[in-house]
């Protein structure tokens, strides 16, 4: 029994979300929520028939289970046909995916998980092939609320399945939650984000990729049109997020700002390049070296002042929402700025806190907010990206793997 497991990490988006899909900048950072990843590879049984592939899903408290046999008949394939570049899931594919998806009930309030279900399905299957195995996933962060689940999803996941494949090794420990967790070398990590980009193809439709490059990568990043920039923040930025709770799904609001730019295509190109110009300043202000309180304190109004127009600009693109104008409303009583991060649309909204900020504002702030039923998260922002734990990684979750 080969075991290992894998961790990646939320983000958040500082600046330029929507508007980098049609390749304006953007700024975004990791978060030190993390969804995990344990894959169980089982011996290639005698018994063919009992041979099964299980993906228990902690959060939503589900487990799915597709004989091995029927998962060759229906995808006609066995072996996988090379882990060692990412393949595009083909609409064929993708079919014969939603047939095997089609002999399980998902529950209707669940049904939103079936996106993720058929991304699964794709990644285990390119490759690892058919091979019985057990993977179990659980997650820190809210799913679908603009945190990047879906990315976390996909590129922890693209990360167990490549280690067990034996193309992805770690290269060095860190600790963490009770496991030796350790980091990825350069190439590799570039493999698991191809992977994890089409997966994230098939659960946004048209993602720009910056969700699965900054989990895979970690750290804070500007992304525009595929390339990536690591940012080098002297200062921490801190941030409050507020998860409105409000559900929402990122295809469909993606899919609604480009409607929007279809019908008025100078006024939204004009929207995306503004968009930009505020990327590229925020991403100038968080490499600024403050080293002392005037200089912090101008370089977080201005950052204020930038995450406040790109919300404007996002009211523009369709894509707030009453839960998030009340965040907004709330936080400013209190003169904190707060922008929605990730795909609008409820979700989840950041605050940029000051660093002179008394603690016991920040305490009346999240009282106030959660006053509402929201739910707000202190996190750490820009830290490390994919982590694997090869062999040896004997408990999981409270499951032994
Ligand atoms: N831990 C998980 N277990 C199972 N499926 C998951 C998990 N995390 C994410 N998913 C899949 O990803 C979908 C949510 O992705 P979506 O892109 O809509 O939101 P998000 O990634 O949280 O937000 P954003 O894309 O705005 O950052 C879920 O509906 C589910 O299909
Ligand atoms: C809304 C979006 O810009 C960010 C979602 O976190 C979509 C994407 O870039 O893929
Ligand atoms: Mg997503």
């Amino acid at each position: 029994m080969e075991v290992c497991a894998a961790r990646a990490p939320g983000k958040i988006i500082l600046a330029g979300e929507h508007a980098v899909v049609h390749g304006s900048a953007a700024v975004a950072a990791a978060i030190d929520l993390y969804t995990r990843c344990s894959l169980c590879l089982m011996p290639l049984a005698d018994d063919e028939a009992a041979a099964t592939l299980e993906l228990d899903l902690k959060d939503p408290g589900l487990t799915f289970s597709w004989p091995c046999g029927r998962l060759r008949e229906v995808l006609l394939t066995d072996e996988a046909a090379g882990a060692r570049e990412a393949r595009p899931c083909s609409p064929d594919r993708l079919a014969s995916i939603a047939r095997l998806l089609e002999e399980h009930e998902i529950p209707e309030a669940k049904i939103w998980l079936s996106a993720g279900l058929s991304a699964f399905l794709f990644l285990y299957t390119s490759i690892l092939g058919c091979r019985p195995g057990k993977v179990t996933v659980s997650s820190d962060l809210p799913m679908g609320s603009g945190l990047g689940s879906s990315a976390a999803f996909c590129v922890s996941m693209s990360g167990v399945l490549l280690t067990a494949a034996g193309v992805v090794t770690a290269v060095g420990g860190i600790s963490g939650e009770g496991m030796e967790w350790e980091l990825v070398g350069k190439d590799d990590l570039e493999l698991v984000n191809r992977w994890a980009f089409q997966g994230e193809k098939i659960i946004h439709g048209k993602p720009s990729g910056i969700d699965n490059a900054v989990s895979t990568f970690g750290s804070m990043i500007k992304f525009k049109k595929g390339e990536l920039t690591n940012l080098k923040s002297s200062n921490p930025v801190k941030m409050l997020i507020t998860d409105t709770r409000v559900g929402r799904n990122t295809k469909a609001l993606v899919a609604g700002v480009s409607e929007r730019a279809s019908r008025h295509s100078d006024a939204m190109a004009s929207v995306f390049n503004a968009v930009n110009s505020i990327s590229e300043e925020v991403s100038s202000i968080v490499e600024l070296a403050a080293n002392d309180e005037i200089a912090i304190t101008s370089k977080e109004e201005k950052l204020a002042e930038l995450m406040e127009m790109n919300q404007g600009l996002l009211q523009c693109m369709g894509v707030s929402h009453s839960s998030i104008e009340t965040v907004l409303r709330t936080t400013l009583k209190f003169n904190l700025v707060s922008k929605l991060t990730g795909a609008g649309g409820g979700g989840c909204v950041l605050t940029l806190i000051p660093t002179m900020l008394c603690n016991l504002v920040l305490e009346k702030v999240i009282a106030e907010l959660e006053s509402h039923s929201f739910r707000c998260f202190k996190v750490e922002v820009g830290g490390q990206g994919l982590q694997v734990c090869q062999g040896g990684c004997s408990y999981f979750n409270g499951d032994v793997v």
